[in-house]
């Protein structure tokens, strides 16, 4: 690659003091942000531990870390200031010199930016912007100018390391050197060489809802990542990050990609499942679920038994069944009123024409365990009342009589006890209509039994699909049928789900309808960003197979799509192997995915006679990408008894971890994994271990499946077959010996 050694450049001297400028600034901000909290730079503090309890009020305590997170931020910032000029002259004006970083530092005296942090407006020119005529949106106003340099910087441990002018080293060549120099354990963050195709998705406005269709390694998930802590840095004033939700397929996942958010200084987005959101919401309400990966099992069945699952998976996922199921607990409200209204005693305590407009209008909005309460309390009252009412007139018709006794009887004896006796019935009549008022209540404690959440989900399926068949004989749920129980334990009970902003979905595709409008009511001011790939809907029955699924009828037409159409993690010769493979099933309206010019080693096709030879070359390969200097490895099996086996055979002595659908920590090294798990990851070097035509005969979703395995890796590729390999594998690369190179 071209570059300028840095002494040589005209402007090193420059850069130099610059950096040294930078570095003290943030020594500076450093030191005082220690002598006012206690805290080191580089290590963690236990907030609640170091500060006097009287200063415990909520707003110093979020002062104190806000604090603490500022000094992270400058920890990370002393090592590497920033990353990019910029020399910028708006019309009309001087010339501005913009420094880029991941994190805005100023100088305190001057108070001007000697830092701008990457998600700034004037950051902007530097992702989408080509020297000459630019213009960018600041908070006060379109800025149009000149854009006369554009700078890329590298930082390191504090040092300046190398400079790149765009226009002598494009920055596809830069991105280039850095995508070839990456070895994968986690997902990373990747500020300084963000894409524009990208860029115009990290900054996508917050009231839109955005899908992104994006090519397998297109950075959906990076990107995703990215517009979290754009939004949390843009919108800071009305956006935390407590309300903001980012919802991956599986806990395996979410710790593959922990580690992007803090270090784009991100903290306390809640990270959870679908599966995580609805027993966060149910609570200890959550039915059991029987475990089972649908991949899996759709993997095992015949052609006829996966059509009759995905028939059944399509209905629990689509809109028609929320609406029937709508419907029915609507149904349900009407049907748990009583057909009369309340009278105790003949006095009416309500009639049932409010008795209809206090439970189903007035109270609507709340959950029907709280409208029954609420509607308890209100006839309590109305009971009491009722009580001090026939009390009072007790008490009246007493008084009256004893003052009739008086007007008419001489004092006496006989005339006081008569009035005695009088108070005496009175008294006695004040117990029994409080017992009767106790007896009262105690009875209406008993009205309005709630159905149970589960039997009441049984009975909405035997009685809107009769005869369907919707679960199995024995009865038990799956997590198909986890919308519905959260829907139906919302209209009886509530959900304990905190409301969020901004929900953010990864690999979306295999999210049902139901699920997005489930989502979407159950978080009415969320707007979303819903990432995710239709060739890679694995879980076809359940997702979508179409953006227009969810346009109209779950984001009624408000919602943008873009699509992601550059591939940064594989290498051409992958990306061209793969995309032989998902031809067989296009899919309408999807660009063209181009691969970032890097080339590496051909993908290899390896037959092999018999198990134990296949078995050999996986060793052998294993260890002559590790002698490569490969690190991350995975060998992916079509299922998990598949992998268990392997892992059985080789997994030891290749000193490798099995993984499994239940696994919540990515730990790297050399895994041994089934297909369910591998979306959205990637690795060094991929192995698929069997790709025979037995194991993958020609079928849309295993070609979908076989499409994700081929995507996952960053530089190697080998796929072995014990016999014919599949036929969805392009003949013309494979060879019925040896092992081949394509
Ligand atoms: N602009 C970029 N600069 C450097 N690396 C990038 C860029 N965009 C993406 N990458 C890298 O490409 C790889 C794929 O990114 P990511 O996993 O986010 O893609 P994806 O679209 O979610 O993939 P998939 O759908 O296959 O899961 C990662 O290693 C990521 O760091």
């Amino acid at each position: 690659m071209e570059s300028v050694t840095l002494p040589e450049h005209p402007s090193a001297k420059e850069e130099y003091l610059h950096l040294q400028q930078a570095r003290d600034t943030i020594d500076r901000e450093i030191r005082e942000v220690e002598a006012l909290t206690g805290a080191k730079a580089g290590e963690e503090m236990d907030v609640h531990a170091n500060i006097v309890p009287d200063d415990q009020e909520e707003v110093y305590l979020q002062l104190f870390k806000a604090k603490l997170d500022r000094l992270r931020q400058l920890t990370m910032a002393a090592g590497q200031a920033y990353f990019a000029r910029l020399d910028f002259t708006p019309a009309g004006s001087s010339p501005e010199t913009w420094y880029l970083g991941r994190w805005g530092v100023l100088d305190p005296a001057a108070l001007t930016p000697v830092v701008v942090d990457w998600r700034s407006p004037v950051a902007n020119l530097y992702y989408s912007g080509q020297i000459g005529k630019m213009d960018y949106e600041a908070p006060d106003g379109h800025v149009e100018g000149e854009l006369t340099l554009k700078r890329m910087l590298t930082v390191r441990e504090r040092e300046l390391i190398s400079l790149f002018d765009s226009g002598i080293v494009s920055q596809e060549t830069y991105l280039q050197e850095v995508l070839g120099s990456i070895s994968t354990d986690r997902l990373r963050e990747i500020v300084t060489t963000i894409q524009a195709e990208q860029n115009i998705v990290i900054r996508h406005p917050l009231a839109a809802h955005l899908l992104v269709q994006g090519a397998a390694g297109s950075g959906k998930t990076t990107i995703a990542l990215h517009r979290i802590a754009y939004l949390l840095y843009t919108y800071q004033k009305t956006l935390k990050p407590e309300n903001m939700m980012i919802l991956a397929p599986n806990p395996l996942f979410l710790s593959y990609i922990s580690q992007v958010l803090p270090d784009l200084g991100v903290e306390r987005v809640v990270q959870t499942t679908f599966e995580g959101w609805c027993r966060e919401g149910m609570g200890r309400r959550m039915p059991k679920l029987q475990r089972e990966s649908r991949l899996e099992k759709n993997l095992t069945l015949s052609e006829a038994e996966r059509e009759k699952a995905g028939r059944i998976l399509r209905l629990k996922g689509s809109l028609a069944m929320m609406k029937k199921l709508e419907s029915y607990l609507d149904q349900l409200q009407t049907a748990i009123l009583p057909d009369k209204g309340f009278k105790m005693a003949g006095v009416p305590l309500m009639e049932h024409e409010e008795l209809e407009t206090v439970f189903l209008r007035d109270l609507r909005y709340f959950p029907l365990e709280q409208r029954i309460s609420e509607l308890k309390k209100i006839i309590r009252k109305r009971v009491q009342s009722a009580v001090t009412l026939l009390k009072d007139r007790y008490n009246t018709s007493a008084e009256q009589m004893v003052l009739k006794i008086k007007a008419n009887m001489r004092e006496s004896t006989l005339r006081q006890q008569k009035i005695k006796d009088l108070y005496t019935i009175r008294d006695q009549r004040y117990k029994e209509i409080d017992a009767r008022a106790e007896e009262y209540l105690g009875k209406y404690r008993d009205k309005f039994p709630l159905p149970d959440l589960t039997g009441l989900y049984k009975n909405f399926l035997e009685e809107c699909y009769p005869g369907e068949e919707l679960l199995p004989e024995d009865g038990t749920l799956r997590q198909e049928d986890l919308p519905m129980l959260v829907m139906i334990c919302k209209a009886l009970y509530g959900l304990k789900t905190k409301q969020m902003k901004h929900i953010v979905i990864d690999e979306c595709q295999d999210f049902s309808p139901f699920q997005i409008e489930l989502l979407k009511q159950a978080n009415p001011a969320a707007t979303f960003t819903l990432v995710g790939d239709l060739y890679q809907g694995i879980r076809a029955d359940e997702g979508i197979r179409s953006w227009e699924e969810w346009k109209e009828p779950v984001f009624e037409n408000k919602a943008d799509l873009k699509q992601l159409t550059v591939s940064y993690r594989n290498t051409v010769e992958i990306m061209n192997l793969a995309q032989t493979v998902s031809a067989r099933y296009p899919i309408p309206g999807i660009c063209e995915t181009k691969p970032v010019l890097r080339h590496g080693e051909k993908p290899k096709i390896i037959q092999a006679d018999s198990d134990k030879e296949r078995l050999s070359r996986i060793r052998e390969q294993v260890q002559a990408w590790r002698q490569e200097g490969y690190h991350s490895i995975a060998l992916i099996e079509k299922t998990a008894e598949q992998a268990k086996k392997l892992y059985k055979q080789i997994g030891q002595e290749l000193d490798a971890h099995l993984l499994s659908e239940t696994d919540s920590e990515y730990r790297g090294g050399v895994m041994i994994l089934p297909a369910s798990i591998v979306k959205g990851m990637e690795f060094d070097c991929v192995g698929i271990c069997d790709a025979s035509a037995e194991n993958f005969p020609e079928d849309e979703f295993l070609c979908r499946i076989l499409y994700v395995m081929m995507t996952r890796p960053l530089h190697r590729l080998a796929i072995w077959h014990k016999g014919d390999p599949s036929p969805m594998l392009p003949s013309s690369h494979c060879f019925p010996s040896e092992s081949k190179d394509i």
